[in-house]
């Protein structure tokens, strides 16, 4: 892991900074482009940082002011020239007005293959595409908030031996895990729960929660005076919100228990067969793992599912469990755990437990001990504060979050239109031009993942060469089947390269070893969910690097990161486009290719991106299909962008963003009419026509053939992103409305699902 996030940042130094080198471009040598649009790069950049004393020092020694005056004309025409050259680009660029519009084209019979060559064909031949590059909001200044980043220690000098653990369970900690050193939120909890107390536990990601918890369980269960037989049923209940997540801390308990083979522990989960899940209940599992929602159908309908033995009760990513539809599957397993079964300890995990966890704590603890492992930016200490509040002002202290120390976090700023290339550049980057690097993509949506996924596959992929393999992706989200989701996570849980695109359903808890790349393509909805999200790289003390997208408008994220401690560095725009200048792949028309003014290289880069946008929206449009799919993705990124939080709406507010621009981010060459959620009354579109459509809605809006109001259309979005992306979406749900009565003391209209 350490050396291939080493590349990866190698790399992304060398994009950056390399070209400030000066010996970088030996005379014997003749010059590549590349090297000439460093060179050029450099030189800018030094201009740049020249103090004026220097400035006024050249000035001087250039000569009279009449030279100046001729420098500066040949100058001005030179950039004239270049200007006039790339007006006549986008004038052959534009395509004609019939070719814009969306076609009502039959279904392309085409092979794959066959369809992608003639793509390639006509990218090359001729750029289709509008101007990427004008007409586009101006990227701000980027202003960095200095901000002190939460650390934590992640190891501990103790081992696992000097704790009060059975020593077969200590060597397999030692030979089947791999773990010695004992983690600091581990030295914490381990005893707590071993005396018996229930505990809130919150440290960053890749800490080693799950062994936190996991061994004090296995050590309490196999010293039971009374051995743990299959017909005690559960004894400890762990909750976790994914089924992927599920899966990996079933394997975890298994591995643990190898020494204690008669207590059993199994798992349930959506997607698997109930019949079989049943039976395994009717032979009992005595520690058991599962996603909220199914194990509220087995207490509904598995008559075999007893909780009188329940001694230990889990809730790991503590915090996602509050969220809208998992709260009331919650309150189910808490009333039924409670109505039964003994006394029991009750732990909470999570590396963001939000304020509003207190609530949760106050339903299901009894006087917990708080476990925060992390310390101020300028100490290494671990501080443990003494209790859960709700109180405000320690509200703020406990939405601070650490974040792996050794995390490398990027942001860029991209106009919509070019968000699109710019994404599908950084890939090449990481993956084509450097080896080892494995990428997680996080999007807001199934269909976004979908679609991207076959736009990618289709046009980045390349074929497979003697040395190097075809660029791998794959994709991940709630509504694929079961085994194709388990298989996916397998794949690329052992792949040393790859693309994995996805929704937040691979945001919490997964630990895919050597991520070296998270890549936030849409902006979380929350600074948790950017914490959980980076956390899948980085881990427990590996390296590794984010970067999170976004729109000019939307640059005040980076100031909400900053109030919960987030901090990050900027990368520029052209210099993640200048990798397409890495090979000819993409190569424009060759006009500026020659030329070496850093003016002429930056428009090469240019045009080599309109190139590559050309290609992505020839595949859109070359069948019907193709443009369904573009126009589903953007439809649904649209009501998702409607879902962020009231209090981050003056960032991601829908009647900021421009529709036509947007469309071109999922290779559609112009805003599509009739989409059904349209994006409100005053959202920019390039067509006034169109436009009028779409801002007929005001109180009301149609949103899949039905009306909603604005309120109620938000919450139905809200329930199919989450029902869809997390707890997967084909397990076949009756939904009817009813008024429901939370434990929380929080009633309201929700939508109840049967399965
Ligand atoms: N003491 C240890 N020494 C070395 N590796 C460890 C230790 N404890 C756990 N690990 C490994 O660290 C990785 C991360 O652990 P884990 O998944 O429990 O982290 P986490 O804190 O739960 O992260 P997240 O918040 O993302 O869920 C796992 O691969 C795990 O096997």
């Amino acid at each position: 892991m350490m050396s291939s996030a080493t590349t990866a940042e190698d790399q992304l130094c060398l994009n950056i900074c390399s070209s400030f080198s000066p010996s970088s471009s030996p005379r014997s040598k003749p010059l590549t482009t590349q090297q000439r649009w460093a060179r050029k790069k450099h030189n800018a950049e030094k201009r740049r940082i020249n103090s004026s004393e220097e400035e006024e020092e050249k000035k001087k020694k250039r000569g009279s002011f009449k030279q100046r005056r001729l420098d500066k004309k040949a100058e001005e025409e030179e950039e004239e020239e270049e200007e006039e050259e790339e007006e006549e680009l986008q004038t052959e660029a534009s395509p004609p007005a019939d070719t814009q519009s969306l076609p009502t084209v039959q279904t392309d019979r085409r092979t794959p293959q066959k369809k992608k060559d003639a793509v390639r064909e006509t990218g090359r031949s001729s750029i289709k595409t509008s101007s990427l590059f004008k007409h586009n909001p101006e990227i701000p200044e980027f202003h960095r908030p200095v901000v002190s980043q939460l650390k934590e220690k992640i190891f501990t000098s103790d081992s696992f031996s000097d704790m009060d653990l059975h020593p077969h369970l200590v060597a397999t900690l030692n030979k089947v895990l791999n773990v010695s050193t004992v983690t600091s939120v581990q030295k914490r909890t381990i005893p707590v729960l071993l005396s018996g107390r229930d505990a809130v536990v919150q440290s960053q990601t890749g800490s080693g929660k799950t062994l936190s918890y996991a061994v004090p369980v296995v050590q309490s269960l196999q010293g039971l005076q009374q051995k743990v037989s299959r017909s005690d049923g559960p004894l400890a209940v762990i909750i976790v919100p994914t089924r992927e997540l599920a899966q990996q801390t079933f394997q975890t308990f298994q591995k643990l228990l190898k020494p204690f083979t008669w207590i059993v522990p199994g798992v349930l989960m959506g997607g698997e067969k109930r019949k079989s899940e049943k039976a395994r209940l009717r032979k009992g599992i005595n520690i058991l793992v599962s996603t909220p929602g199914r194990l509220v159908d087995h207490i509904k309908n598995t008559l075999s599912i007893a909780f009188s033995a329940v001694r230990w009760l889990i809730l790991d990513e503590a915090d996602r469990t509050l969220d809208l539809g998992f709260e009331k599957d919650l309150t189910i397993i808490l009333n039924s755990l409670n109505s039964t079964g003994p006394s029991r300890q009750n732990v909470l995990l999570s590396a963001t437990l939000t304020h509003g966890v207190t609530r949760l704590v106050d339903v299901c603890l009894q006087d917990p001990v708080n476990i925060h492992v992390s310390g101020s930016a300028s100490s290494d200490l671990i501080t443990t504060s003494s209790a859960v509040t709700s109180d405000p002002s320690t509200a703020s202290q406990s939405e601070s979050f650490a974040l792996p120390e050794a995390l490398k976090q990027y942001v860029v700023v991209v106009p919509s239109k070019i968000r699109l290339v710019c994404l599908a550049a950084f890939i090449l980057d990481k993956c084509k031009f450097s080896q080892n690097n494995k990428l997680i993509v996080f999007f807001s949506s199934c269909e976004a993942v979908e679609f991207l996924h076959s736009l990618f596959t289709s046009v980045l992929s390349g074929p497979s060469t003697g040395q190097k393999p075809k660029l791998c992706f794959l994709r991940l989200h709630g509504n694929m089947k079961q085994e194709e989701r388990s298989e996916v996570f397998q794949q690329f849980s052992v792949s040393n390269s790859g693309v994995l695109l996805c929704t937040d359903v691979a945001a919490r808890g997964l630990d895919l070893p050597q991520v070296t790349w998270i890549i936030q393509y849409t902006p979380p909805t929350a600074a948790a969910e950017y914490v959980h999200r980076v956390g899948r790289t980085a881990r427990i003390g590996g390296r590794g690097s984010s970067l999170l997208f976004l729109t000019p408008a939307e640059t005040a994220f980076i100031t909400e990161l900053a109030n919960h401690h987030i901090s990050l560095s900027e990368l520029k725009l052209l210099d993640i486009l200048s990798s397409l200048m890495m090979d000819d792949t993409y190569k424009g028309r060759g006009k500026y290719y020659s030329k070496s003014s850093s003016k002429a290289l930056e428009q090469e880069t240019r045009e080599r991106a309109t190139v590559l946008q050309t290609e992505f929206e020839n595949f859109v449009h070359s069948d019907a299909q193709s443009v369904q799919n573009a126009k589903k993705a953007l439809q649904s990124f649209l009501r998702a962008y409607t879902t962020y939080p009231a209090h981050l709406k003056h960032i991601f507010h829908i009647r900021s963003l421009h529709l036509g621009h947007t469309a071109k981010s999922f290779g559609l060459r112009d805003a599509p009419q009739g989409l059904n959620a349209a994006p409100g009354p005053g959202a920019k579109t390039h067509n006034k026509n169109k436009n009028q459509n779409q801002n007929k809605g005001t109180s009301s809006q149609k949103a899949g053939g039905k009306r909603f109001s604005r309120g109620q259309r938000e919450v139905s979005l809200l329930c199919s992103e989450f029902s869809s992306g997390l707890e997967g979406a084909e397990a076949k749900t009756k939904k009817k409305k009813k008024k429901t009565t939370t434990t929380f003391g929080q009633s309201g209209e929700e939508e109840e699902e049967e399965e």
